[in-house]
């Protein structure tokens, strides 16, 4: 879904070829959507732009084919150049995921165009300051984490001594209600994590490896959205 206003993060699948054992990227994408996810994020360390680009057009692809194109968000992390040459092929790609080291978020908004979706990372305990000092009106969400320590981002939540701080429950509800944007929370989040972070108010939830390296990731995906659906709260 494109429209700024109207986008669903509840249920947010990122993935690159990485991420999942040697399996087709495109059909464990497939897999997520069938089994209720909202929006897909292709992140990948070591494709190339090329690459980067397949897959975004694979991923699309595969959303209009579920007939889910207005209902399933495509973006794409870190790299503006694959979003603005995904878009110049045709590819229905919504927008950028970007951290606080990344591409600034105005640059993205000035390429991008007013509908695009941006989503900005930050650790949480920055984020606080972020939300009182900064204008976040050209974001459209936080993401948030890690909950866990995790393998897929061993550098996720590292603080000045190299230790990893993970975010509790508490902090995350404090953020929520703070927050003038929507918050999706990720990092080592499993099952057993989405009923109390539901409870947090945040807008969703994001996972790789939880679906990603699943023996069964469209199981997998089904049991974390329906999980998700018994437990939110809405505000
Ligand atoms: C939804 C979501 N939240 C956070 C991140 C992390 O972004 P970043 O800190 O820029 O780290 P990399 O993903 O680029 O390694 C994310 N990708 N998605
Ligand atoms: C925190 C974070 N940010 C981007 S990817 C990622 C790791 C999430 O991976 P997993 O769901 O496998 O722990
Ligand atoms: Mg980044």
């Amino acid at each position: 879904m494109s429209n700024r206003k109207k986008f669903d993060i509840s249920a947010y699948f990122v993935v690159g070829p990485e991420n999942t054992k040697g399996r087709p990227v495109e059909q464990i994408i497939k897999e997520a959507i069938e089994a209720g996810f909202t929006c897909v994020q292709i992140r990948s360390k070591i494709a190339t732009a090329r690459e980067l680009i397949q897959l975004t057009d694979q991923a699309a692809q595969v959303i209009a084919k579920a007939g889910k194109s207005q209902d399933v968000t495509l973006l794409v992390n870190d790299r503006l150049d694959v979003v603005l040459a995904a878009k110049s092929q045709g590819i229905k790609v919504d927008g950028i995921h970007v951290g606080q080291w990344d591409i600034p978020v105005d640059v993205c908004r000035k390429y991008l165009g007013q509908e695009a979706i941006i989503g900005l990372s930050a650790r949480t305990n920055e984020i606080f300051d972020y939300i009182r000092t900064e204008d976040t009106s050209q974001i459209d969400y936080f993401g948030v984490g890690p909950l866990h320590e995790t393998m897929t981002k061993p550098d996720c939540g590292l603080d000045r001594d190299g230790k990893v701080v993970t975010r509790s429950f508490e902090e995350i509800s404090k953020l929520v209600k703070l927050s003038k944007i929507p918050v999706v929370v990720g990092g080592g989040v499993k099952l057993t994590d989405i009923a109390p972070l539901a409870q947090t108010g945040a807008a969703g939830f994001f996972v790789v490896s939880a679906v990603s390296e699943a023996d069964n990731p469209k199981q997998a995906a089904a049991e974390l959205v329906k999980a998700w659906r018994l437990n939110s709260v809405i505000l």
